[in-house]
């Protein structure tokens, strides 16, 4: 019985996960789910978080990601002053290949079997319409098409985040808040990327491009030529050593770490890519540099606040007006790391955490019998 547990290593699973409340492995032979949801923090509220899907090679990485991304999203619910903790799940799978409607409606099932603990919906390689499937076994889903009752795609408001974010650094840097006059490289073009993208054009900016996705690349190179603005394809790790103003990562997480540092030579980072830091330490390194960071989960709350209003029944004009408040926030937060001479991280984190102790103290453990405001289309 000893031998057999040890070899489980089952204290180092405690170890990893000591952060978070609740970590469920979900597996189903059916449909090939294979699947982990966790549950970081939900003294505000049950966890709420997008469901990532990524050929991830190992468990451990899709692990290692997905207590990341949950414990993020609990301080981006605290960022943004929203009544939801944090949670996030992760597909292991390859969102070109292996997406099938029964996929997703087993993955709804285990959502179901939370018992109203974790509601969640899109993120990097799943849309909205994966999760019309998922609704099907489950309440507990949000940014369904709006014809399905949610509030639609929310790499909408989460792209208009980005863009505030982008015109306070640029208030912070250069004095004035306008977006042209300046180049921007942006890595990814997705839901989130190309909408930034677009806009930046609009505005008469110039951009380097890259993303894996040709087509992707295409839209934004003939959208650029449309307004007669300039853009540049580049491939890979090239993104990372451009002329570029602003760096804006919108595909994958830990691209600021010891190797992409040195090659930096932008002004500032802002982007929607979540854990963009592979660790506090770079947040430092960036420092050092003079490179300004905007904390990725001040800057991409945009989607979080459009489905957290679920609550509340979806209301465009309210979530455009939350969103807007990210231009304030990050504004307190680059002035506040400047006073207490430490990184912009730290200054976000500290921010979270304060009030994340002044929430303590009235709220505990989220059970769904207790509070059953969250009873979102029930
Ligand atoms: N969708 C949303 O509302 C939110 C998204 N985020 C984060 O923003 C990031 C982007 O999210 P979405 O746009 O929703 O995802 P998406 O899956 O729609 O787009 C990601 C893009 O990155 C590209 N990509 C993948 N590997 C690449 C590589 N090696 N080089 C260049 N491009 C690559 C993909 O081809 C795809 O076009 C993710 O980190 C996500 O967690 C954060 C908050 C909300
Ligand atoms: O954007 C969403 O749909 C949910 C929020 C989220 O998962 C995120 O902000 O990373």
């Amino acid at each position: 019985m000893n031998t057999v547990t040890s070899q489980w290593k089952a204290v180092d699973i405690f170890t990893q996960i000591r952060e978070h409340e609740q970590v469920v492995f979900c597996n189903d032979e059916k449909t090939g789910l294979k699947a982990i949801i966790a549950i970081h923090n939900t003294t505000l509220g049950p966890a709420l978080g997008g469901c990532r899907m990524y050929p991830y090679v190992a468990v451990e990485d899709a692990l290692f990601d997905v207590l990341r991304l949950s414990k993020g999203m609990t301080y981006k619910c605290l960022a943004a002053d929203v009544d939801f903790g944090g949670g996030k799940a992760v597909i292991i799978g390859d969102p070109r290949k292996d997406k099938t409607p029964e996929l997703f409606r087993a993955f709804g099932q285990f959502v179901e079997s939370l018992n109203g603990r974790f509601y969640t919906g899109t993120d990097m390689g799943t849309t909205p319409d994966d999760f019309v499937h998922a609704m099907k076994e489950t309440n507990c889903i949000v940014g369904v098409p709006e014809e399905y009752g949610g509030s639609g795609d929310s790499s909408v408001p989460t792209a208009l985040g980005v863009i505030y974010g982008i015109q306070a650094t640029n208030k912070v840097i250069w004095g004035s808040d306008e977006l042209h006059g300046k180049t921007y490289a942006i890595q990814g073009l997705g839901k989130v990327g190309r909408k930034v993208a677009k806009r930046l054009l609009e505005e008469g900016a110039d951009l380097y491009v890259c993303d894996i996705n040709e087509a992707a690349v295409e839209e934004i190179v003939s959208y650029g030529k449309k307004l007669g603005a300039g853009v540049k394809i580049v491939h890979g790790t090239e993104i990372y050593g451009t002329d570029a103003d602003i760096f804006v990562p919108c595909a994958f997480g830990n691209v600021i770490n010891d190797d992409t540092i040195y090659v930096l030579k932008v002004k500032a980072i802002v982007g929607s890519a979540n854990n963009q830091l592979l660790d506090v330490r770079h947040g430092q390194m960036l420092r050092e540099k003079g490179i300004l960071y905007a904390p990725d989960y001040i800057v991409n709350a945009g989607g979080l606040i459009q489905v957290a209003d679920e609550l509340y029944g979806p209301n465009k004009e309210r979530v455009l007006q939350k969103t807007k408040t990210i231009y304030s926030t990050l504004l307190h937060i680059y002035s506040r790391a400047e006073a207490d001479h430490i990184t912009t991280i730290e200054a976000a984190n500290r921010f979270c955490e304060e009030r994340l102790q002044q929430r303590s103290r009235r709220n505990n453990f989220f059970t769904h019998r207790k509070r059953p405001k969250w009873d979102i289309r029930r």
